[in-house]
């Protein structure tokens, strides 16, 4: 990381004097000083730990949501998102992992990283529906804002990032995941963007992180459809990269983060940045008009019902 001298840039818009009013916003908010606080002091919060850096990232009051922990040797670092019931994705949720991927990167300590869930059975659930149903305007948009900065932090981070998919990852958990390197996944799980099931449309971003992944054809179809594939599907289609068991999904994909390491740092950048650089400016170019489509979209009558109609299939199934 240290002979990095080029990087993507990650965020003109908003500017890095935006982003930090914006962080400090939501932890007023939201109550999240004690991340930002952790985020500060990455390395003192666990001295007591001697070859892990473990920062406990958790809103005051309640239950730990993100785990990160950074292995010293290799440099690898694990996100393990707790979110119960199903790791879906909230404004604060997001915020979290924003200020997580901000720091990972900053880190010179940091080479990779690896996101996981400590959910059994769940990867993530994609969007928090609740965020979108009945929802506050000023929220709903700094809601969609922060799913946005989390595709451009991952999508274009620097790191050699990998998605251990060890359950189901619907809609924004595939985007997580597609936005990695690299997906190991375990057998017998879903993936894919279910969005038209649901009755609402994925976005251009979300479309072209998918060409991008498994080409044009497999992909207007699997979008049009919002077909979640088996594990042994997405891994023919190339969305996920490796199929192991359960157990060993962790493993793997530190592995192939090794694999990946030895490969020259600088070369490996701007050759990622070259190819994924084109996809992250189009969303910048039309971040706010993005912004305005999804708010004007979701507010729709017609769509609040459909989504009101799935949260009640989803409560029912729940039963
Ligand atoms: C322009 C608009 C573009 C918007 C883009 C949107 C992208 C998205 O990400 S939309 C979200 C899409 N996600 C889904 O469709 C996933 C729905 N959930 C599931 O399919 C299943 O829950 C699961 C496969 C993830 C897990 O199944 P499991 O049987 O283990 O758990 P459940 O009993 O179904 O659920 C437990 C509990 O969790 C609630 N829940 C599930 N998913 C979500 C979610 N995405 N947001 C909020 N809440 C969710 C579910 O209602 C249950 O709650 P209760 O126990 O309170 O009934």
């Amino acid at each position: 990381m240290g002979q990095v001298q080029s990087r993507l840039t990650i965020s003109p818009t908003p500017t890095k004097l935006a982003w930090m009013m914006h962080l400090r916003m939501l932890t007023t908010m939201h109550g999240l000083c004690e991340v930002r606080q952790c985020s500060k002091r990455w390395k003192n919060l666990c001295p007591q730990t001697k070859n892990l850096q473990k920062c406990q990232m958790s809103s005051a009051g309640s239950s730990e949501m993100l785990q990160v922990t950074v292995d010293d040797k290799s440099g690898i670092a694990t996100m393990t998102m707790c979110r119960p019931p199903v790791n879906s994705l909230n404004l604060e949720f997001l915020t979290q992992i924003n200020i997580a991927l901000e720091k990972l990167e900053n880190s010179k300590d940091c080479s990779g990283l690896i996101i996981t869930s400590k959910i059994p059975k769940i990867f993530c659930a994609g969007l928090d529906i609740m965020e979108m149903y009945q929802p506050n305007v000023d929220r709903l948009q700094e809601f969609w804002r922060t799913l946005q900065e989390m595709y451009i932090r991952l999508y274009g981070s620097q790191l050699i990032t990998a998605a251990a998919i060890n359950g189901a990852s619907p809609a924004g958990g595939c985007l997580m995941a597609m936005s990695c390197d690299y997906r190991v996944m375990a057998p017998g799980y879903k993936i894919g963007l279910n969005e038209t099931q649901l009755g609402i449309v994925a976005p251009f971003w979300f479309q072209d992180l998918i060409i991008n992944t498994m080409g044009f054809r497999q992909s207007e179809m699997a979008l049009q459809l919002g077909t979640l594939f088996t594990s042994e599907e997405a891994l023919n289609l190339g969305m996920v990269d490796k199929i192991v068991p359960q157990e060993q999904v962790m493993e793997t994909a530190i592995q192939e983060i090794h694999k990946w390491k030895k490969i020259p740092g600088f070369a490996r950048q701007i050759t990622k940045s070259a190819l994924r650089k084109p996809s992250i400016d189009k969303l910048h170019s039309k971040r706010e008009e993005d912004i305005a489509n999804f708010r004007d979209f979701i507010t729709k009558d017609s769509i609040q019902k459909t989504l009101g109609m799935y949260i009640e299939s989803l409560k029912k199934k729940a039963k």
